[in-house]
């Protein structure tokens, strides 16, 4: 599988600016791409990437996206003296022209494409464009929003046209609506366009009627275009993985790209003065992670917005070094998504569901109220902020008069993500082969007669097999170097998978443990009585009330082989409880006899290392060998392979994950999909 990073910049795209006192457009300034590109030197991550050069697009390639009358006019800026410059600019919105900007968009362009290249042909893995002028903006004739050429469509299309992608994601997480994206697919359904933005019931730049929810695509594109407006400021960690879990990551997987752009605007993070957003640097990490495991691991993240100096540098640094395969760093401490959030996200959910099997459960769209559609009450809007709020990150309500000054927000640096020297160790029997890239576990000394007697004694119900004394043993060694980060995960081929999972839960030093158990077999009762391990159960029995907050049976009535009921398990259920448990170590389980498609298992070895600092410790059946291989590739970080369009989950299953998730969202609130009132 293919590894590296490109990173794609050239400081000759820093080489214009604002020549003339223009408020709005006033942040756009060339120190974006310094800090940015600085920060990446400076913590040591721009060595780690490919660096690919940037070329100049064509013409050709951008009339992909644009109208000749359109490039021809642009072409004329360069010999432009102020005044033209200025009158040109007039013809446009929240945009300015430089006599250089027409070459420093060719530049964002050409840098855009060249990733693509350099992706789609394998000599990378995945890559980030760090560009201006930005892109998302502009249309087929029209510069808007400080864009010029649309990077990323033209970039869209240029995948389709020269390398035959016949999927292409869209993720535009910038805090704008790029609705320039938005009408040059409207009716592509092989471009499928999500974007969450500030909108607040219109209120809000570009101020569109089409940013909002119900904006789907038209003709066959219906259904292709993902807009989930939001409605407030203060929008944190909590309300932007909801929407990834509940909104848009089971879209993507039924959808199933051949390659993913992320419009990476970072004007959607703390401290910007366009966002006015909570949500924390280190989310980019998560959401980078979230995104990796589609498209075979094809990621070109392309620099959108972002003009808090502070949040884009460190924003930018933790989505490449996600990029690179770094751990992800722990989430802040998560809650469920805010009542504003979940009442975008229901609509989002609902109007979708007649496009995406994976939203059927959604509650169908409420009738069009044709004059207040979905307008709130003004009484409800104000200062007091969204009364009812299901928690999470609390909401900041901007002064609806008019934005306050800018006081100085601050938040805690990202903490260092340090990867371990070694990543992936596999206690394997002796005759079973290492895969390349793993190394072989063997602790440093064995057992001790004392700790031989205590492990008999305790697990072995003083069986004189000394086999599995010593299995035992090296397994309490392996984790004591995954919780000193020593190790980063593992892998171990066990006589007795509940044994070695019982043994694992109550020798671990990390205050939770996340358990997914797959398949058939009973989890111990040991094990679900306590309480610092969380038991996640995919498995084909009967669904049966769950006997407690912390041991969650989902049951599959195709059983756990059935890649579309899975998917959605994991997405809407299980990582959504992983990330707000925030445990100190992941165990996957798999249990005999379990018969699974190797892509779904893959994604969910690779998913569930966005939790607890990568340390996933993944238990297999001795005599069942066959994962190995597979599951290896994806714990030394390769990404999983993709599992090609998904079918609709069962429609039983859907019913039985709807009560699983009702009764459960008051314990694990980032569950929920639909604000309160509207239960
Ligand atoms: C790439 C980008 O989406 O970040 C560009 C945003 C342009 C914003 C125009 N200003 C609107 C004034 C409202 N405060
Ligand atoms: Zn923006």
């Amino acid at each position: 599988m293919k590894m590296g990073t490109a990173l794609i910049y050239d400081e000759e795209m820093t080489k214009y600016k604002l020549l003339w006192v223009d408020p709005v457009c006033k942040i756009e300034v060339p120190e974006r791409l310094i800090v940015s590109y600085e920060a990446l030197v400076k913590s040591g991550l721009a060595d780690r990437c490919v660096s690919i050069p940037v070329r100049e697009a064509t013409d050709a390639e951008i009339l992909l996206a644009h109208s000749e009358e359109y490039l021809e006019a642009v072409k004329k800026t360069p010999f432009m003296h102020l005044e033209e410059l200025m009158t040109f600019t007039q013809k446009y919105g929240d945009v300015y022209f430089h006599p250089n900007i027409y070459h420093c968009a060719k530049l964002a362009v050409g840098a855009t494409l060249q990733l693509v290249d350099n992706v789609m042909t394998g000599k990378v893995r995945n890559g980030m464009a760090l560009v201006r002028p930005p892109g998302h903006h502009s249309q087929s004739s029209a510069a808007n929003g400080f864009c010029v050429f649309n990077n990323v469509a033209i970039a869209a299309q240029y995948a389709k046209k020269h390398h035959k992608a016949k999927r292409v994601l869209i993720v535009d997480w910038d805090v704008h609506h790029g609705q320039g994206v938005q009408y040059c697919f409207e009716d592509d359904p092989s471009v499928l366009y999500f974007s969450w933005h500030r909108y607040e019931h219109q209120s809000f730049w570009p101020n569109l009627k089409e940013s909002d929810f119900d904006s789907v695509g038209s003709g066959k594109g219906a259904g292709f275009n993902v807009n989930v407006p939001w409605n407030k400021v203060g929008m944190g960690n909590s309300d932007y993985l909801a929407v990834f879990f509940h909104v848009l990551l089971p879209v993507a997987y039924e959808f199933s790209p051949d390659l993913v752009f992320i419009c990476a605007g970072f004007d959607s993070a703390i401290g910007d003065p366009e966002g006015h957003m909570s949500a924390t640097p280190d989310i980019f990490a998560h959401l980078t992670h979230l995104l990796m495991n589609l498209a075979d691991g094809k990621v070109c993240a392309v620099l959108e917005g972002g003009y808090n100096l502070t949040s884009l540098a460190q924003s930018v640094c933790q989505t490449v070094q996600t990029l690179l395969g770094d751990p992800a760093p722990r989430p802040a401490q998560l809650g469920g998504a805010c009542e504003s959030a979940l009442e975008s996200i229901h609509s989002a959910r609902s109007i979708h569901k007649k496009y995406w099997s994976c939203l059927q459960h959604a509650a169908a769209p409420f009738p069009e109220e044709p004059s207040s559609k979905n307008r709130r009450p003004a009484q409800q809007g104000g200062s007091q902020g969204p009364e009812g709020d299901a928690g999470g990150d609390a909401q900041r309500e901007e002064e609806k008069v008019e934005e306050k000054e800018e006081e100085e927000i601050v938040w805690p640096e990202p903490l260092r993500r340090v990867a371990p020297s070694l990543r992936s160790a596999l206690l394997l029997p002796d005759a079973v082969e290492c895969p390349d890239g793993c190394a072989r576990f063997s602790p440093a000394h064995g057992p001790g007669p004392l700790e031989r007697a205590r492990l008999r004694k305790s697990y072995l119900k003083e069986s004189e097999d000394e086999a599995s004394v010593t299995l035992l043993y090296n397994l309490t060694a392996l984790l004591g170097q995954m919780e000193k980060n020593e190790i980063r995960n593992g892998l171990a081929l066990v006589p007795d998978v509940s044994m070695a999972a019982t043994l694992l839960t109550s020798a671990s030093l990390s205050k939770r443990v996340l358990l997914v158990w797959m398949g058939e077999g009973p989890v111990p009762s040991q094990i679900i009585e306590d309480e610092k391990t969380l038991v996640v159960h995919i498995n084909s029995m009967e669904p049966h009330e769950a006997q407690s907050k912390y041991y969650i049976p989902i049951p599959l009535k195709k059983g756990c082989g059935d890649t579309a009921g899975v998917m959605q398990a994991v997405l809407g259920l299980l990582l959504p409880l992983g990330y707000q448990y925030e445990p100190g170590l992941v165990l996957l389980a798999r249990l005999p006899g379990y018969q699974v498609e190797g892509g779904l298992w893959q994604q969910l070895t690779c998913l569930l290392q966005g939790l607890a600092l990568g340390h996933t410790l993944v238990l297999l059946q001795e005599n069942e060998t066959a994962p190995v291989g597979i599951t290896a590739s994806c714990l030394l970080g390769n990404a999983a392979l993709s599992l090609g369009p998904l079918v609709a989950p069962g429609p039983e299953d859907v019913g039985s994950f709807e009560r699983l998730r009702l009764r459960l969202q008051t314990d694990w609130p980032l569950l929920q999909t639909t604000a309160p009132e509207k239960r």
